[in-house]
């Protein structure tokens, strides 16, 4: 059974009396992995930041958890969602265990469970503990890094985490390496909704059980990997899937 978790009710953003987002409504199901794909300025970033109250629309209904985003508290919100950012911001002078239990400290006290909690988030993400703990972000490479953020967006065990290009700045083996681990993760915990946003069309097809594509603040296409690619919904989402099937071309005009 599905159970709608995030909705977006005739949705408009304005930046300086400029439309940006127009009229957007769409649902995520609980336990969903779904990206949001599209070219750069289509909307993506404001549409994920209006998912955790970072950006308010200036009309239209944002329901999380069926309650108007409006009637909750935001800090509180954005505790129950893990955010995790291309730019990840560790604080450099922390070592990489307490990076990751900053916010659990300010939520509970109890210093053995948090310990653990920080451990079995590392194994989970594959940075053997007693290696990354106490090393200091500097120490580690950037896909390492990008495994400490998932972490630490993990870290309150949140129902929601949000991705905005977390990988985007990382070399192709690294970012395939990290994409299957997101995956990987996505499946093992159960009942997590990942909202994952980039502009690489074959990492939101991987990635998302649904993948929502952008074009000019509106939906172009909403659906399954599997439905975009079989049946393109508008000339716009044909031109995305035709720079791949280009790249294939030229792959083996190249090389075959
Ligand atoms: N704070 C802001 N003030 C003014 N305009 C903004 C602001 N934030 C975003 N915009 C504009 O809104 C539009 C959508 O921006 P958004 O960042 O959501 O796009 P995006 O699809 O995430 O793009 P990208 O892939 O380049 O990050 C763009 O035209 C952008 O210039």
């Amino acid at each position: 059974m599905t159970e709608p978790i995030i909705q977006f009710k005739h949705v408009e953003k304005c930046f300086n009396d400029k439309v940006v987002i127009p009229d957007l409504s769409f649902t995520v199901d609980k336990g969903e992995f779904i990206t949001i794909l599209g070219s750069s300025g289509s909307g993506k970033t404001t549409t994920l930041k209006m998912v955790n109250g970072l950006i308010k629309p200036n009309a239209g209904e944002i329901l999380i958890d069926g309650q108007n985003i409006n009637e909750l508290d935001l800090v509180k919100l954005r505790r129950h969602m893990g955010y995790v950012v291309q730019q990840i911001g560790l604080f450099p002078h922390m070592t990489i265990g307490q990076n990751i239990s900053v916010v659990p400290k300010m939520l509970q006290g109890d210093k053995k469970q948090i310990d653990d909690r920080v451990k079995e988030l590392l194994k989970l993400v594959r940075l053997a503990p007693h290696e990354y703990l106490d090393r200091y972000p500097q120490q580690l490479s950037g896909g390492q890094q990008q495994r400490v953020g998932v972490a630490r967006a993990l870290a309150t065990n949140p129902p929601y985490v949000l991705f905005d290009e977390p990988f985007g700045a990382l070399d192709a083996l690294t970012r395939l390496e990290l994409q299957r681990e997101v995956k990987r993760i996505h499946e093992s915990l159960a009942d997590k909704t990942f909202m994952f946003v980039t502009h690489d069309i074959n990492e939101a097809l991987f990635l998302g059980q649904r993948v929502m594509i952008m074009h000019e603040g509106k939906i172009a296409q909403f659906a399954a990997p599997e439905e975009i690619v079989r049946h393109p919904a508008t000339e716009f989402v044909e031109q995305l899937l035709g720079t791949v099937r280009q790249n294939q071309r030229l792959w083996r005009q190249q090389y075959d």
